[in-house]
């Protein structure tokens, strides 16, 4: 019987569309979240079981209703080791902002699913496959754009199986690109920002779209002076434009100085795809001219090539220590 284990989990933070390929493309960054699960030898107190540090310890639950607790907890029963869960405690090191579209959500599912995965590895059964974490998280998130780069890293691009389900595909990326955020203070609920789109485009639009999609995939691979072109979105920007107007002033302003800029998932954050050393002082530049008194946050950072992690410590089991 399993007695004892620490499990710390990264999960990256997500930047899904990546301008033309909504609910497909999507980007793993380097910003972590980190969980530390704790196996204890008996029950916690399911009220008290989850310490958030960080975004959201204010808000968040320290109850078995917390996002990362519960989907552990439900995949656990459901490979019946409930009795696993009632031994859980976490502590969320939280650096992703919430709701600012860095794909908050999809990395509490991501720890959540790794974390059953290593107890039930644990526990001698198989290790999920990386299609059924996919479906898992997917079931969870809703969002495969935000799940399969959270899982997997890099780049990814995700299509649907033909049978209700979604496959993902990993896409090479170009070692020179970087990536520069633009983080707001405010919030924009991604289920609000999905109200605002049509449900129809016209097919001339989406036909463009395509071809743009299509040629991301070589942008982001090959050749990265062609992000501004591959990166031109006809079916989500301009129709959230109303939900978050200071967004979309600001990727009109980057696009306008050239740079490939696109909203981050369902925004508010912009993300400036391009290369350089000097990228985050050109996206500074640019924005402390347009948008004067702008209070966002510019963080610079990469793809991150990994998806989630795991590491496994103090591996208790009927009183022999094993890792
Ligand atoms: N690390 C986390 N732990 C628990 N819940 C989280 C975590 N991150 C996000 N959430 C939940 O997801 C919500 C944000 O989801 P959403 O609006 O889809 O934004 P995002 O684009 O950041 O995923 C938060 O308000 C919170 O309820
Ligand atoms: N394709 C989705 C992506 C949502 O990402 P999030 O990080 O804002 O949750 C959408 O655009 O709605």
């Amino acid at each position: 019987m399993l007695l004892r284990a620490d499990i710390e989990v990264a999960v990256p933070a997500t930047s899904a569309n990546l301008g033309a390929g909504y609910d497909s493309f999507g980007m793993a960054l380097d910003v972590h979240d980190t969980v530390r699960a704790t196996l204890h030898p008996e029950p916690v107190d399911p009220a008290h079981c989850v310490s958030v540090f960080g975004e959201g310890e204010d808000l968040l639950p320290s109850s078995r209703d917390h996002l990362v607790h519960r989907v552990t907890s439900e995949i656990l029963a459901g490979r019946g080791l409930a009795e696993l869960a009632d031994r859980l405690s976490l502590a969320c090191h939280n650096v992703i902002p919430h709701s600012r579209g860095m794909g908050s959500s999809a990395a509490a599912v991501v720890a959540g699913i790794a974390i059953a995965d290593s107890l039930a590895k644990l526990s001698g059964l198989e290790q999920e496959d990386p299609a059924r974490s996919l479906a898992r998280a997917v079931g969870y998130e809703g969002h495969p754009d935000n799940a399969a780069p959270a899982l997997f890293g890099g780049v990814t691009l995700c299509y649907p199986d033909g049978a209700g389900g979604v496959r993902s595909a990993s896409v090479p990326v170009d070692e020179s690109v970087r990536v520069v955020l633009v983080i707001p203070p405010e919030r924009l609920d991604t289920g609000v920002a999905r109200g605002l789109l049509p449900a129809r485009v016209a097919h001339a639009e989406a036909a463009a779209n395509s071809a743009v999609a299509g040629l991301f995939v070589h942008a982001i691979s090959n050749a990265p002076d062609l992000l501004l072109d591959a990166t031109v979105d006809r079916l989500h920007q301009e129709f959230r434009r109303p939900g978050m107007p200071e967004a979309l002033a600001r990727v009109d302003a980057l696009r306008a100085a050239g740079l490939a800029a696109v909203v981050s998932g369902a925004g508010p954050t912009v993300a400036v795809l391009g290369t350089g050393e000097d990228l985050v002082a050109r996206v500074t530049a640019v924005l402390g001219a347009a948008v004067p008194g702008d209070t966002s946050r510019i963080l610079g950072t990469t793809v991150a090539a990994a998806g989630v992690t795991t590491t496994v410590t103090n591996v208790e089991t009927r009183g022999a220590v094993i890792g």
